[in-house]
């Protein structure tokens, strides 16, 4: 079976600033992936890598079997590449419903009918329901990362890549993030990768991890073979 992602060599960098160096990395469709590594080594380069918000050095992109190295950012989140950016980035003087309107526009030229919010995104999220036409600016973090996710599933995704999704956030709520995410993966058939510093929540979710290290992914492995406190090491400062 061929993989939903796969990047073949790839490297990045900023101006003469080499930050990603020959990063091959394989994706298997259903599957869910943590990527983790100390602060600064390029995960989040790495997921602007995919989502195409940076110029590829060398090396090549595919998704779906097909080259999309060259595709810019919107034709790649059209293509299916879904993105949860780090910190949120909810338009703050757009409601929630506006917000989530703003992830529609991902399904743009693939032939879906663009009604309104699709139900089960609310049902995923019902508090987001309920606070519709409040205004995303005053809602708390959990709130918010409720509403990057579900802005993010409008636009029908098949991989969802997320980084950091439980920065800042209350433990009560980061359980309500791990349960969404499952369902997202179980009942939407989405796959998923998570860049994620909190190693409780990656081992509780993910079924396998990748370690990155001064911008090159050193392990690989299964987060159900192995334990958490095995790679602490390798994540820990
Ligand atoms: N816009 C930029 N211009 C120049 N260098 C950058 C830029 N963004 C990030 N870097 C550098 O690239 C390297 C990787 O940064 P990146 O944010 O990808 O790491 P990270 O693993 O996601 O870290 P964190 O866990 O702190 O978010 C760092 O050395 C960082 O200083």
């Amino acid at each position: 079976m061929s993989a939903l992602l796969k990047l073949d060599k790839v490297s990045v960098a900023y101006g003469q600033s080499q930050v990603l160096w020959d990063i091959d990395l394989e994706i298997e469709e259903g599957g869910a992936v943590a990527l983790i590594g100390r602060n600064g080594v390029g995960k989040t380069t790495l997921l602007k890598t995919i989502i195409g918000a940076m110029r590829l050095k060398s090396g090549s992109i595919w998704f779906k079997g097909k080259d999309v190295s060259s595709f810019q950012s919107f034709e790649r989140s059209r293509a299916g590449i879904g993105f949860v950016p780090q910190g949120r980035h909810v338009f703050p003087h757009l409601t929630v419903e506006e917000n989530l309107e703003t992830g529609l526009s991902a399904l743009a030229g693939r032939g879906h009918a663009i009604g309104g919010i699709p139900e089960h995104i609310y049902e995923l999220f019902p508090k987001l329901k309920q606070i519709k036409a409040r205004k995303a600016g005053v809602l708390s973090g959990g709130e918010q990362q409720q509403l990057a996710m579900g802005r993010a599933l409008c636009g029908q995704p098949s991989l969802l890549l997320l980084d950091e999704p439980t920065e800042g956030i209350q433990p009560n709520v980061v359980q309500q993030i791990e349960d969404a995410l499952r369902r997202v993966r179980t009942e939407l058939k989405v796959t998923i990768v998570i860049v994620e510093q909190y190693l409780d929540f990656a081992w509780s979710f993910a079924d396998s991890y990748t370690v990155m290290q001064r911008g090159r992914l050193i392990r690989q492995g299964s987060t159900r073979a192995e334990s958490a406190a095995d790679v602490a090491h390798l994540v820990n400062i």
